[in-house]
């Protein structure tokens, strides 16, 4: 079958300025740290007035995750794609494929069958689930595919076979993602709610059954599922978010009064995303979490600025190597893993908050103004990638690799952390990447109403305080998690039990020293000093002193 192109498929056919025919979410920079055009020429996003949800593929009950069943299995054309995922995985924990050719022969054999899968044209697949559950079969059977391969050379590009790559590529142009693994793939629609045939809903109809897995086991399906779970909590929050909104529209005395009891209602529900993020605690475990499950979520950036990526064979590749575009065609790409990060519900609540993550020099900096009269606060969080960011990534491109530098520290200019957030908008579906554009460029912002009636308003200005204390209490279980599941776990030898799932024989040296300062989170961010800045950057919005 001949592969496909996106102009054949039907979905391509949408009118121009609609959402999802805006261009494709991902750079073609082989970094992909680059913003995308739909962010950078906010002109071309949709022009509504107000939050309407579905415009934006945000479901009023559900909110990001999708309002119908997600789809568990692809129709029978697209078997052979399935079927290599089950091969891949297994049917129990501990007969699935392993990290880095652990059993040799099953590894290579597999390798071999799926490079030599035919290329099958996706015009099949002709509806948004279908192609959703198609970019998470072929973005799991790429993962599969780089990290079930004998350890390369570090130097070399990982490549994924045209079998996979050119599908992979036309789906994910068509549902707005990046070729790989995203939060989308593992947690939005990955998840089925106990009833299938109604909406998610954490009280009566919480997420429950998890589609695909690398590993079978409970704890890889607690993890999709309590992030799934965190999102049906978040779907009441954009409704509160929603009326808001509404209320600042109107901002007379009786919209100010229902806007205090509202901040109030999401304080409550920003506490409750966070006490289901402790879940984790009690739902993963943290061996199993940081050996067996996290190494397959490594992207084409996972070794930091020197990562040499992932090589997509087949037409874009040739046509790279032919047109010579934007790199030689041996340079890998750079797309990052899974992670909750992508998520869009806590973006939308810094965003609505306005927690500004940008980049800034913490010494010369001013705290933000609470003069009323000031300027409109930017609001960082989204939308065009700042000047002095992209300059200081085009430096960070330049610059040679520094093979002193210790693993984790930054790029030049700290460009890392202050664009993690905004690159990770790269790796969400493009709908919700454009209702956080819309929410971010709202004509009448929250914080700076706050600031202009915080004395005559101190209820107003207690409350806004509110839901940022909570946000601020959600990043601090957050950190706690991170500690629990990454730090303490790297400290570590893995148990007997999990070497054995490992395939690792050898006994392990008594001591590991690690520089916490060095690790990374899935996203290549260098891990502790991020999530304290996002912590810290939370408070700082605050506009009262109690
Ligand atoms: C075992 C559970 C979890 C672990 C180990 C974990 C780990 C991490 C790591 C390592 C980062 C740093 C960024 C990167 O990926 O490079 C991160 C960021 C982030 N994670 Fe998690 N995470 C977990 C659960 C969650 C959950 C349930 C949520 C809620 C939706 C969440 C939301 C976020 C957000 C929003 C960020 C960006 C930083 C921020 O805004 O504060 N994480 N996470």
């Amino acid at each position: 079958m001949a592969a496909d192109h996106p102009i054949d498929h039907p979905l391509a056919a949408l009118p121009p300025g609609h959402f999802l025919a805006l261009p494709p979410t991902f750079s073609n920079d082989p970094n992909t740290s680059l913003s995308t055009t739909s962010h950078a020429a906010p002109g071309l996003a949709p022009n509504v007035a107000s939050l309407a949800a579905a415009d934006f593929d945000v479901d009023v009950r559900t909110g990001f995750l999708p309002g119908s069943a997600n789809v568990a299995r692809l129709p029978a054309p697209y078997d052979v794609w399935e079927d290599a995922l089950d091969a891949a995985a297994g049917t129990r924990v501990g007969d699935g494929l392993r990290l880095n050719g652990g059993r040799g022969d099953k590894e290579m054999s597999w390798r071999a069958a799926v490079a030599s899968l035919p290329t099958l044209d996706i015009a099949g697949l002709n509806d948004l689930p279908l192609l959703r559950r198609a970019h998470i079969v072929l973005a799991f059977l790429t993962h599969f595919y780089v990290h079930c391969a004998p350890a390369a050379t570090p130097t070399s590009p990982h490549t994924v076979p045209a079998s996979i790559s050119v599908p992979l590529l036309a789906t994910s142009r068509l549902v707005g993602l990046p070729p790989i693994l995203t939060y989308a793939d593992t947690v939005l629609w990955n998840v089925l709610p106990e009833d299938p045939d109604r909406p998610t809903n954490l009280a009566n109809n919480p997420p429950e059954r998890t589609l695909a897995t690398f590993t079978n086991t409970r704890s890889e399906a607690m993890f999709y599922l309590v992030s799934a779970e965190c999102e049906a909590a978040g779907a009441a929050a954009l409704a509160l978010m929603r009326q808001c909104l509404d209320e600042l529209f109107l901002a007379d005395e009786l919209a100010l009064r229902r806007l205090t009891v509202y901040l109030r209602q999401l304080a409550v529900l920003i506490d409750r995303v966070g006490d289901i993020t402790l879940r984790m605690n009690t739902e993963v475990d943290p061996e199993e979490f940081y050996h067996l499950i996290r190494p397959w979520f490594r992207g084409g950036d996972a070794d930091g600025p020197g990562s040499p990526g992932w090589l997509f064979l087949g037409t874009e590749h040739e046509a790279h190597e032919a047109e010579n575009t934007f790199a030689p065609a041996s340079a890998g790409r750079k797309f990052s893993g899974p992670s909750a990060g992508q998520s869009s519900l806590v973006h939308a609540f810094d965003i609505f908050l306005t927690v500004d993550h940008s980049e800034r020099d913490e010494e010369a900096e001013p705290a933000p103004s609470d003069d009323p009269d000031a300027p409109p606060i930017r609001l960082n969080a989204v939308p065009v990638l700042p000047e002095h960011v992209a300059e200081a990534e085009a430096e960070a491109k330049a610059a040679p690799p520094n093979p002193h530098a210790r693993p984790g520290t930054t790029a030049p200019g700290g460009a890392v952390e202050a664009t993690f957030l905004q690159r990770m908008l790269q790796y969400m579906p493009l709908p919700h990447r454009t209702f956080l554009l819309h929410l971010s460029s709202h004509p009448t912002p929250l914080r700076p109403l706050v600031l202009a009636r915080k004395d005559t308003h101190p209820a107003l200005a207690n409350a806004y305080d509110g839901a940022l204390a909570a946000l601020r209490r959600f990043r601090d279980k957050h950190m706690r998690v991170v500690s629990r599941f990454i730090i303490q776990q790297a400290r570590r030898q893995p148990s007997a039990r999990v070497r054995a799932l490992l395939g690792q024989e050898d006994e392990p040296e008594e001591e590991i020293e690690v520089h916490v300062d060095g690790l990374r989170g899935t996203g290549g961010t260098p891990l502790i000093r991020f999530l304290k800045r996002c912590r810290d950057n939370t408070s700082r919005a605050m506009v009262t002193s109690s």
